[in-house]
């Protein structure tokens, strides 16, 4: 079997098998530390504007949904952003784009870092999104998927837009079709790329188109998932489709078809991207340097290809 990306990720069957997300801290307003303070006794740590940092890479998903939220929500001013490199070292995730290659606010040259900080014992992949603590450099999370729930939810007091991404009535149905797309599309598309097995890849691109299927279908009749109303689950959805041309369907081997060929969700990226918070947050170049260029089982040379041609999304 050929060498894995992530050995630690890689069942016998040649499957990748996400790690969980370490760090499952949360701030909300029901927490009964004063500000300043850390995590309450339940682990809550207390809402205070200005006080977390988020921490992204451009060129990843998961962090890419918590920025289009955050930006959604209008909550620039509360939640600060750090940026690393698209291209890490083998030390990880680095803030080699700021002045002096240190993140202005924590003052650290890599992410691994925060991580170390707040465990030691620390082994996992170092990841983004992640929420630090400012004032400690504490990791309190990197459970992306909690993360933009807890912004919709827990930080409405500074919010100051109310876009209602989750809108009550919906959430069971949401929860269900978000597990749907996050199993098999935006997890889908990397259980493809990471796989090492023959059975393993052959499953997830069926799983992977089947499911893209479903929702071209659903797409054909409604102008968003959930109608004519932008959800979260468009959000999620989102992060994975602007990034299909551009680097699954080729490196990524999720190539039955682009994601431009078929009419509705490609009509619907494309409406997406058009809207505040969804286009404006893409940077195509840093997401093709990115996995181009860091996964070296999948593409040891590390060139990044000039193609396709991305001039579509925005005419
Ligand atoms: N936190 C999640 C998902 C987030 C994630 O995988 N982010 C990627 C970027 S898209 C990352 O930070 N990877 C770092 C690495 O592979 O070393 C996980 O632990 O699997």
């Amino acid at each position: 079997m050929a060498q894995a990306q992530f050995q630690q990720e890689t069942s016998p069957r040649g499957e990748f098998v996400r790690q969980p997300n370490r760090f499952t801290g949360r701030v909300t307003a029901k927490s009964t530390s004063a500000p300043g303070e850390g995590p309450d006794e339940q682990g809550r740590w207390p809402l205070e504007s200005g006080r977390y940092r988020l921490i992204w890479s451009r060129a990843c998903p998961w962090a890419h949904r918590a920025v289009i939220v955050r930006k959604l929500l209008g909550l620039e001013d509360a939640i600060s952003l750090g940026t690393v490199d698209p291209i890490r070292d083998e030390r990880g995730w680095r803030f080699s784009l700021d002045p002096g290659g240190r993140d202005p606010v924590l003052g650290i040259e890599f992410l691994a870092e925060a991580y170390l900080l707040t465990d030691p014992e620390y082994q996992g992949r170092v990841t983004v999104p992640v929420l630090v603590d400012t004032l400690t450099r504490q990791v309190v999370t990197n459970d992306y998927p909690q993360l933009t729930l807890d912004l919709s939810t827990e930080w409405t007091p500074l919010a100051t837009k109310d876009p209602n991404l989750l809108p009550s009535e919906l959430r069971p149905e949401m929860d269900r079709l978000m597990q749907d797309i996050y199993e098999d599309v935006n997890n889908g598309v990397y259980r493809c790329g990471f796989a090492v097995g023959q059975e393993a890849y052959d499953e997830a691109y069926s799983r992977l188109f089947s499911r893209l299927d479903q929702l071209e279908q659903r797409l054909s009749h409604q102008r968003y998932l959930f109608g004519d109303h932008v959800t979260e689950a468009d959000v999620r959805l989102f992060t994975t489709l602007v990034r299909f041309d551009a680097v699954y369907h080729n490196h990524f081997k999720c190539n039955r078809n682009k994601l431009s060929e078929m009419p509705s969700l490609w009509r619907y990226a494309r409406d997406l991207y058009s809207l505040p918070g969804f286009g404006d947050t893409v940077d195509f170049d840093q997401i093709k340097r990115h996995y181009y260029g860091t996964h070296a089982q999948i593409n040891p040379g590390g060139i990044v290809p000039q193609g396709p041609d991305l001039s579509a999304w925005t005419s």
